[in-house]
């Protein structure tokens, strides 16, 4: 548990805008040192808005952003850039410099007006590169390196820059799964171990969920929720937020799914313990709505199961499973040409799916047994 220190930087009833036009009202940050404050909403939503804000890269239309109870209006930019680093990702221009020049400008908050760096500052220069692994493309042009490697310099150069206070707009959108892993990963540890407090804005809900100590969201006209990821990550809130109309999202599991496929159900499927997912979702490539059940709502298939099929007959978590829910098993099955069965064993909370396996081949229907887990791995 981290201890109750000091607020390290707070908005006071900031309004961010464009021409004195305020776009986002009273947005209130309270952030203590070493803790992640994550911006999420929609695209157009003002997150980069109220980044550049904070930033000082936008004149603030009203309110107060303190920085260890300073006014940040009276620092001046050598001392601001001592403090905050910034990494714009929708800003990061072809340069004519290798990459190790552009980290190395990063040192020149501490290098004097001729910007000459010294052996320390060579030094910083290195670790940087190091750390976010880039050392081997230090000279290398900027503007001839990947869009995920610029985005990594560009941290690199963020880092060396040792600022207490790291603001980041979007700094995972061009890296892939490693080096989003990685790069969150030296954040966290930076934060730890430096006491660095960092600002960004995130598109990956998942990412955002993992590594934020609070979320704040806005929604293109206020700042909607504010809190530690539990308390905004509510069921059903991201739907409302991004406005969602084809296709889900499911705070539980940060899963995304397509629009379940529409019409009547030709298909039961039995699964439960996560063994009708894959299912479920080849299903609905090939466009076929189903039926499944009997599953408790705390299954792993459950939330897949309520995002795509036409029907799921659920019981509540821990309980007996009610005659009335058997019956409408049944029924759907009976009406359905195929039967799926995705278990290869009925453990006995699974003796109701067994139930329904053996009524499957009493009334004659066609059984297709789904792969095994192995063979779905392609093992
Ligand atoms: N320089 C500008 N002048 C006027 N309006 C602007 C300017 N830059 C952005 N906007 C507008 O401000 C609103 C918020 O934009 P902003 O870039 O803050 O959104 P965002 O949440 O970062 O979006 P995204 O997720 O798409 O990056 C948008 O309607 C945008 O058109």
């Amino acid at each position: 548990m981290k201890t109750q220190k000091p607020y390290y930087i707070t908005t006071e009833k900031i309004s961010v805008g464009y021409d004195g036009k305020p776009l986002i009202e009273e947005v209130e940050i309270a952030l203590r040192k070493g803790e992640i404050l994550t911006l999420l909403g929609p695209n157009g939503a003002g997150k980069s808005t109220i980044l550049k804000s904070i930033a000082r890269q936008l004149s603030l239309i009203a309110g107060t952003v303190r920085l260890d109870g300073e006014d940040m209006k009276s620092l001046t930019g050598a001392e601001l850039s001592k403090k905050m680093a910034v990494v714009m990702t929708k800003r990061l221009r072809g340069e004519l410099m290798t990459c190790e020049d552009v980290v190395a400008t990063g040192r020149y908050p501490y290098t004097g007006r001729f910007g000459v760096l010294r052996a320390e500052d060579h030094a910083a220069v290195q670790n940087a590169m190091e750390l976010v692994q880039v050392a081997e493309i230090g000279d290398s042009l900027f503007d001839r390196i990947s869009d995920g490697q610029r985005q990594r310099v560009m941290l690199a150069r963020a880092i060396c820059q040792e600022p207490e206070i790291l603001i980041l707009d979007e700094p995972t959108s061009y890296l892939d799964v490693r080096h989003k892993l990685e790069f969150l990963s030296i954040l966290q540890k930076l934060c730890r171990e430096r006491e660095l407090t960092v600002i960004l804005s995130l598109h990956e809900l998942e990412l955002a969920e993992k590594i934020s100590d609070r979320i704040l969201c806005v929604n293109g006209r206020a700042v909607d929720r504010i809190g530690t990821p539990e308390e905004v990550m509510t069921a059903g809130y991201i739907t409302e937020l991004y406005g969602i109309r084809m296709g889900s999202y499911d705070e539980g599991s940060s899963d995304m799914e397509l629009t379940a496929p529409e019409g009547t159900p030709q298909v039961f499927v039995i699964a439960g313990a996560g063994s009708g997912r894959k299912i479920y979702r080849r299903l609905q490539r090939a466009g076929i709505p189903f039926v499944t059940g009997i599953l408790y709502e705390n299954d792993l298939d459950y939330p897949v199961a309520k995002a795509l099929a036409a029907e799921v007959i659920a019981e509540h978590p821990f309980e007996p499973v009610a005659q009335e829910k058997i019956q409408a098993a049944k029924k759907q099955l009976e009406k359905c040409n195929r039967v799926i069965c995705c278990r290869e064993n009925f453990g006995s909370l699974e003796t109701y799916q067994r139930e329904l396996l053996e009524y499957a081949e009493q009334l004659g229907k066609r059984i297709e047994k789904s792969e095994s887990p192995e063979q779905q791995r392609g093992c």
